[in-house]
């Protein structure tokens, strides 16, 4: 993907466009807010979500050819992307709607994938612990604290 390095500012914004018909769009709604919050409480760094186009991140639950050159697969698989810093598509974060997404017990838990998103979103690559939401795979239960000391120390090295 396109790896920008990071956002030349502090204040992010991020919009909604399609959603899933997985969960309410009021929870998703709280869900994607939870997520960059996870990253806002440990860095300097504040979101703000906005109705319009414009926005920074765009988020947007999709299926195989949606308008970029990463087509999802269908269930399981690739289960979302996002493209590092940077105008227009930067910073843009797809879901994969064929993945069944909830809070939690079966199919992919929207707020961890959201987290890890959001984390490549900023500029962050993958960690090789384990224990970091930037590992590259996919853990249902992951750690109580999301973020690792890893991943804190890393978004607070690039902002
Ligand atoms: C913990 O969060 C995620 C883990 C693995 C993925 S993924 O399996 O969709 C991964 C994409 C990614 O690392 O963002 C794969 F390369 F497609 C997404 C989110
Ligand atoms: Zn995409
Ligand atoms: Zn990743």
């Amino acid at each position: 993907h396109i790896q920008g390095t990071r956002w030349n500012k502090n204040v992010i914004t991020y919009s909604i466009g399609r959603y899933t018909r997985d969960l309410p769009r009021s929870t998703v709604n709280s869900l994607i807010e939870s997520a960059f919050s996870i990253w806002a409480r440990a860095s300097s760094l504040t979101f703000v979500r906005s109705n319009t186009r414009k926005a920074d991140i765009m988020v947007e639950f999709v299926t195989y050819e949606h308008g970029d050159l990463y087509p999802f697969d269908g269930a399981r698989g690739t289960l979302a992307h996002a493209f590092g810093p940077g105008p227009g598509v930067g910073g843009d974060t797809h879901f994969d709607d064929d993945e069944h997404w909830t809070m939690g017990g079966t199919g992919f838990n929207l707020l961890v994938v959201a987290a890890h998103e959001f984390g490549h979103a900023l500029g962050l690559k993958h960690s090789r612990n384990p224990e970091s939401l930037m590992y590259p795979n996919y853990k249902p239960s992951p750690s109580a604290n999301l973020l690792s000391r890893e991943d804190i120390a890393n978004i607070n090295a690039l902002y």
